[in-house]
């Protein structure tokens, strides 16, 4: 039996394992959360003509300046300035050709119908500029990137009304354990509500995919091999149980008989350490720890990720931020581990329970500390990597 390899090395064959799906076109404005599965070019430029940032006075020349239109947004004034010339100007209106200066309205002194200033208008003031936003052909988002509220503004401004996105993967979530209840609200003393399948359908949900819930599945090889078989549509299965060593851990024994290739089991982290990945056909498999506070660091570590990659993402680790703690952080250990903490004044408090089950706690957290292999103990105001959740 080989041993666990190290998070950057199970990362990297991760990253090599999913290939992103197919691409599809779909309107702009229900692409939030998906990713861009080609550059998006500028078929505008924005703005596509000299605007006004100030509501005033379009001004050529010097004062006084008659004033001999208006240029409203969405309406110009069809004709250009002359010298000594001006028209009332919106927000957002085109400056005619020839206006020199935007006079603002508060600096305005109306004489009948002409103009002059409180405070002389400095030259190019107040104007935006054609194209200083982006130019007609420029790439304003680039392929792989997350498509959030603003990438669909910037989108729509740039003339495009649907947007080629990575498809979203079917992820089936297999719970196993004979434990395990789906109700928790009818639950023998000597059993355990289910938890992990929802909190992980909620995860990847979160990240795009669409779920598939199977189980709870008892600890027979039977009934394991015949969810993977509901599974069978899925671009990716996730189990969550049933992964380490023991008698009645069948995850594995159960995708060698079905024929998958494992590429690894066990990752030198804690909690997390029984985690695998596998594939069966054009399917990926990951296989998840049971006990819930691993199975909710691994799903975040492995299975978003993938989730991620599979809809085109250009970076789909999770990106690290260098937070200071509150208080002092002991020595790393034989596995990279990952402590729950959460914020406060000072700083990201660490979070003293380091139990894998104990779910109150991981509740109560807003990051993951990431500790490497015997990192040397980190005093309080350190900056130490975090994950935030
Ligand atoms: N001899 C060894 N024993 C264990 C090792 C080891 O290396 N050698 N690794 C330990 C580590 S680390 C972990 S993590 C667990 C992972 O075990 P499994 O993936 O096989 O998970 P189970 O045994 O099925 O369950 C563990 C724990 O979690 C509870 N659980 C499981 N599924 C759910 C669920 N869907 N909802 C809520 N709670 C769940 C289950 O009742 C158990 O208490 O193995 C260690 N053992
Ligand atoms: O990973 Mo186990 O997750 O250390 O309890």
């Amino acid at each position: 039996m080989t041993g666990p390899i190290s998070l950057d090395l199970a990362w990297q064959r991760l990253l090599n394992y999913a290939t992103p799906l197919a691409s599809e076109r779909i309107p702009a404005d229900e692409c939030c959360g998906r990713y861009l599965a080609d550059d998006v070019i500028a078929q505008r430029s924005q703005p596509s003509h000299d605007l006004s940032a100030m509501d005033g006075y379009a001004v050529s020349g010097d004062e006084p300046w008659s004033v001999v239109g208006e240029s409203r947004a969405g309406l110009p004034y069809g004709a250009s300035l002359k010298s000594r010339e001006a028209v009332l100007i919106s927000t957002g209106a085109h400056c005619p050709a020839g206006t020199d200066a935007i006079l603002i309205k508060e600096n305005a002194v109306l004489d009948g119908d002409m103009v002059r200033s409180s405070e002389t208008p400095s030259p190019g003031r107040h104007i935006r500029r054609q194209g200083f936003d982006f130019e007609y052909g420029q790439t304003v988002l680039s392929k792989g990137i997350a498509i959030g509220p603003a990438q669909i503004a910037v989108a729509r401004s740039a003339g495009h009304r649907s947007l080629s996105v990575g498809r979203q993967p079917t992820v089936a979530i297999i719970e196993c354990g004979d434990e395990l209840v789906a109700d928790p609200q009818n639950c023998p003393p000597d059993r355990l509500p289910a938890s992990n399948g929802a909190m992980l359908a909620a995860m990847a949900e979160g990240c795009g995919a669409r779920i598939i819930r199977i189980g709870p599945v008892s600890d027979e090889a039977d009934k394991l091999a015949e969810a993977f078989g509901n599974a069978a549509a899925a671009d990716l299965v996730v189990t969550s149980g049933g992964a380490s060593v023991g008698d009645h851990d069948l995850v594995r024994p159960v995708l060698l008989e079905l024929g998958a290739e494992i590429d690894f089991w066990k990752v030198a982290i804690r909690p997390g350490k029984p985690l695998l990945l596998a594939r069966r056909g054009a399917q990926v498999i990951l296989g998840l720890p049971g006990n819930p506070v691993s199975s909710y660091v691994t799903a975040f570590l492995f299975l978003l990720p993938l989730i991620r990659q599979m809809q085109a993402a250009n970076s789909p680790l999770p990106h690290a931020h260098f937070l200071p703690i509150a208080t002092a952080i002991e020595p790393g250990g034989e596995r990279r581990e990952f402590l729950r903490g959460k914020f406060g004044e000072k700083g990201i408090i660490p979070i003293t329970e380091r139990d894998s089950s104990a779910l109150a706690s991981l509740s109560h957290a807003d990051v993951l500390i990431d500790r490497a292999i015997d990192a040397p103990a980190a005093k309080a105001g350190m900056a130490v990597p975090c994950y935030i959740l």
